[in-house]
């Protein structure tokens, strides 16, 4: 991204600066069909997109959302999709009693049973953005899309699931390609973050993605791990009583984002995203969230400093860990997330 100069440098005639819109959201909403015993449970709004809008909306981290449905959505939304008045919207069947599914879930089986159009380079606004988003769930973002988002986003935070998945073409069964094999690999050294369930990093090198990029594969109720270049640490999990783990991904990836756009540090942005992931999982469909998210996870820092038994020598280690995965220390996050720190008022101070 090109930096305006300061006021002192600029001319009478030279632009006003434009601030950066905060954070892009490409991917679709769909609908979710809950399917338990042969018996439709629920039907809910659902998509990455939802998902992550939702926690970005309530800890009020402004964002922009490019989505596409057809004439059948039936949701009420605050941030309105484009409407393909010709197609349907995307739907996706979970089934929580088939066993095991062709991504290894023991807990859902999902099909794809409608398609909405994919996502255009043109689709998407020419302004820039702090962060990018691209959180397909049905095949909607395209090599070229990802392409545009890296192009017009100073950081970009990819699912893994939007690049790696196939449908079956009989009954839509969702399954996964290796991601050297996705189209999208030649792009990857220029996102910032890349999440995975443990599920789907079996799809990616993670020795070598690490090297390109901050990788995070989440791993249900024990929370989730980072790897960055020759760092890692295991980011525990918050205690929840699962109902439905529909869009536990989704919102974790979402408080991973609301973290890193408030200025914290890689692993605590992660714990944020963890306290997103296990209130979700405690919920069918979307999640009310409250302002007391931050706080709570700024009380369990607290409580985990203190609880933290380690060596001195440990401790030594994992403050440096922290240090080096603050936001600073990523080239892409560098001089646009820094400043932010504490934008809204909220600090997390370690
Ligand atoms: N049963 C659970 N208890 C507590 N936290 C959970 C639970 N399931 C998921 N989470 C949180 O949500 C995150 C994402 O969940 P996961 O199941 O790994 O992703 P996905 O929905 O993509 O399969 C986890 O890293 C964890 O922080
Ligand atoms: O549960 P999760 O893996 O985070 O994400 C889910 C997708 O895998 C699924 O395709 C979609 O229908 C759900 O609404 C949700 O977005």
């Amino acid at each position: 991204m090109t930096l305006n100069p300061p006021p002192s440098q600029q001319t009478p005639h030279s632009p006003r600066r434009i601030p950066n819109r905060r954070v892009l959201i490409v991917g679709n909403y769909c609908h979710d069909v809950l399917i338990q015993n042969g018996s439709v449970v629920a039907e809910t709004l659902g998509g990455a997109a939802s998902f992550i809008s939702n926690v970005l909306d309530s800890s009020s981290v402004s964002c922009e959302l490019v989505s596409k449905v057809g004439h059948d959505f039936r949701f009420e939304v605050t941030h309105s999709p484009i409407v393909v008045p010709e197609k349907e919207t995307t739907v996706f069947e979970a089934y929580f009693d088939l066993g095991i599914d062709g991504i290894g879930h023991a807990d859902r089986v999902l099909k794809r049973v409608s398609a909405c159009d994919p996502i255009l380079p043109s689709d998407i606004p020419d302004s820039s953005f702090d962060f990018g988003m691209a959180v397909g769930v049905g095949g909607e973002i395209l090599p070229e899309t990802l392409e545009k988002m890296v192009e017009i986003c100073d950081v970009v935070a990819v699912d893994i699931q939007a690049l790696i998945r196939v449908f079956d073409p009989v009954d839509g069964a969702v399954k996964l390609v290796d991601l050297k094999e996705s189209g999208f690999f030649h792009i990857l050294h220029r996102i910032g973050f890349l999440k995975a369930s443990s599920d789907e990093a079996l799809f990616m090198d993670v020795e070598q993605m690490k090297q390109l990029c901050c990788v995070v594969v989440t791993n249900g109720e024990k929370g989730c791990r980072i790897y960055h270049k020759d760092d890692e640490a295991t980011v525990t999990p918050f205690l929840a009583k699962q109902v439905d783990p529909t869009g536990a991904g989704d919102s974790f990836l979402g408080g991973l984002v609301v973290g890193l756009v408030e200025g914290l540090t890689v692993p605590d942005a992660a714990l944020l995203g963890n306290l997103f992931g296990s209130i979700t999982v405690e919920h069918i469909g979307q999640p009310k969230f409250d302002l007391m998210m931050l706080q709570r996870v700024q009380d369990e820092v607290q409580k985990r400093k203190k609880q933290c038994n380690l060596s001195s020598s440990h401790k030594n280690d994992l403050n440096e860990f922290h240090e080096r995965l603050s936001p600073a220390r990523f080239s892409c996050v560098d001089s646009q997330l820094q400043p932010k720190l504490l934008v809204n008022g909220h600090s997390c101070d370690r």
